[in-house]
């Protein structure tokens, strides 16, 4: 297993590139194979979970391979409709194979999808979705499996507001016969993102980002290139990253409309945040201030930074709560920061945290992609030496983070599984 070991204390300097949405590059992964020519996505990120995917394409008979940072795929070959279990199961952005293989095939046995452990994350509004357009589904032995002889235009009302089943049912619903209406979807600017490709490439869908979808069926989609919008959470762990840690940061490729709430929220706990003509910048001089964050569905505080967001308020002047309104169990890292000092009391769905003078490194454990970033923010902040395990979760979403701080001037290194420590925490 690798594993991080940062020394902290320093503040952060300097700019850096934010990369492209995972969450949206996996949605438009499985669009591009929706169609019958090849769609290029460029830049795409360098994480695993777009590893991963591009595996289960291949394994469909779609060609999916990269030049450089560009992610070419073609569906044209598609005639497979059982992607291996095992791999299905290792991320959630395999839930989408389910929506294509629907639309492209009318059949789909795949596995129930995998990702991170923040509680139970039932796919009832998916299926629900998939038998208003006439599809038969079953899930047997953890696989979902649904045929139809071809899919019908309904009117569905998303019953919880839901990122994944607004996707795939626009997924499913492009190559239906007749209208399909989402009621109550997902307003996310990933949901957007892949409307935007999926009509480049001759669907018929309109709403996107309003809380009513209409899409027209259409008999084939066709080829474009496109690029990926920023990823927003990237760019708001990076933000959160120079205000916990102090110091004057660039953050680049932002779309600064994406993160409203947070750049509010910083604001209110005392740091500078300039939007600049290609990006965000943020100061921070001082100890921060505690606020309280409520996580909720977009616009709302985002759930993916509410983990980065509790070490800031770990080590701010007074106390903050944290309320998680989105998934049930996302508070595993407040365990490992309390290793390291932190002060937090958990009941349900709140957190609070009090602000403890400094955080003090120690060994911990990455329990999912934002528990692990938040942990290495920790390690930033803390004094003396942290070491992150368990930090493939990290790679599932990040691209190559330790470089990316380093040009900031933090002391991260990757360590290979068993290596000697090289940091120490004895001065
Ligand atoms: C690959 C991907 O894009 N992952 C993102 C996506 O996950 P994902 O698409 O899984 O998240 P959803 O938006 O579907 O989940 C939101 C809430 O709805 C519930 N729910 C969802 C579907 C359903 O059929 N029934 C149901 O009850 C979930 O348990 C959760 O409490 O959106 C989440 C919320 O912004 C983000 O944290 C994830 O990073
Ligand atoms: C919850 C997340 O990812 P996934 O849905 O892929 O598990 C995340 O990116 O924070």
């Amino acid at each position: 297993m690798q594993r991080f070991e940062i020394q902290g204390g320093n503040a952060l300097q300097g700019s850096l590139e934010v990369s492209s949405s995972k969450n949206s590059t996996l949605a438009l992964m499985a669009a591009a194979a929706l169609g019958t020519e090849e769609v290029i996505l460029n830049p795409v990120p360098q994480i695993s979970d777009v590893l991963t995917l591009s595996e289960l394409l291949r394994s469909l008979g779609a060609s999916v391979r990269f030049e450089e940072n560009a992610l070419l795929i073609n569906g044209a070959a598609l005639d497979r409709y059982q992607p291996p279990y095992e791999i299905t199961r290792k991320i959630r952005g395999s839930v989408y194979l389910a929506g294509l293989l629907l639309g492209r095939l009318g059949q789909a046995e795949v596995a129930l999808p995998g990702g991170d452990e923040i509680g139970s994350r039932p796919i009832d509004q998916h299926i629900r979705g998939f038998q208003a357009l006439g599809a038969e589904i079953t899930v047997e032995h953890g696989m979902l499996i649904g045929k139809s002889r071809g899919l019908r235009g309904a009117n569905i009302f998303i019953n919880r507001s839901s990122v994944g089943a607004t996707i795939n049912l626009m997924l499913a619903a492009c190559l239906a016969s007749g209208v399909t209406i989402l009621e109550n979807p997902a307003r996310e600017p990933e949901v957007i993102d892949t409307a935007v490709l999926l009509n480049r490439m001759g669907a018929k869908i309109r709403g996107a980002g309003t809380t009513r979808i209409r899409i027209d069926g259409v008999a084939k989609l066709s080829g474009y290139e496109h690029a990926p919008i920023p990823d927003r959470i990237e760019a708001g762990t990076f933000l959160i990253a120079a205000a916990a840690a102090g110091g004057d940061v660039w953050v680049t490729n932002v779309i600064p409309d994406h993160l409203r709430m947070l750049i509010a929220k910083l604001r209110e706990a005392g740091a500078g945040v300039i939007e600049t003509e290609n990006g965000l910048r943020i100061t921070a001089r001082r100890k921060l201030r505690a606020v309280d964050v409520d996580t909720d569905v977009y616009p709302g505080f985002a759930t993916d930074l509410q983990a980065p967001f509790g070490v800031l308020l770990a080590q701010a002047a007074g106390t903050g709560i944290i309320r998680e309104n989105v998934f049930d169990n996302r508070f595993r890292y407040v365990d490992e920061l309390r290793r390291m000092g932190a002060e937090i009391k958990v009941e349900h769905e709140t957190a609070v945290f009090r602000g403890v003078e400094r955080l003090s490194g120690a060994p911990v454990d990455a329990t999912d992609i934002r528990a692990g970033v938040a942990l290495v923010i920790a390690g930033l902040v803390a004094e003396g030496l942290t070491q992150v395990f368990r930090i493939e979760h990290i790679d599932r979403g990040y691209v190559s983070i330790e470089k990316k701080l380093r040009q900031l001037g933090a002391e991260i290194q990757r360590m290979p599984p068993g290596a000697a420590p090289v940091l120490s925490n004895n001065p």
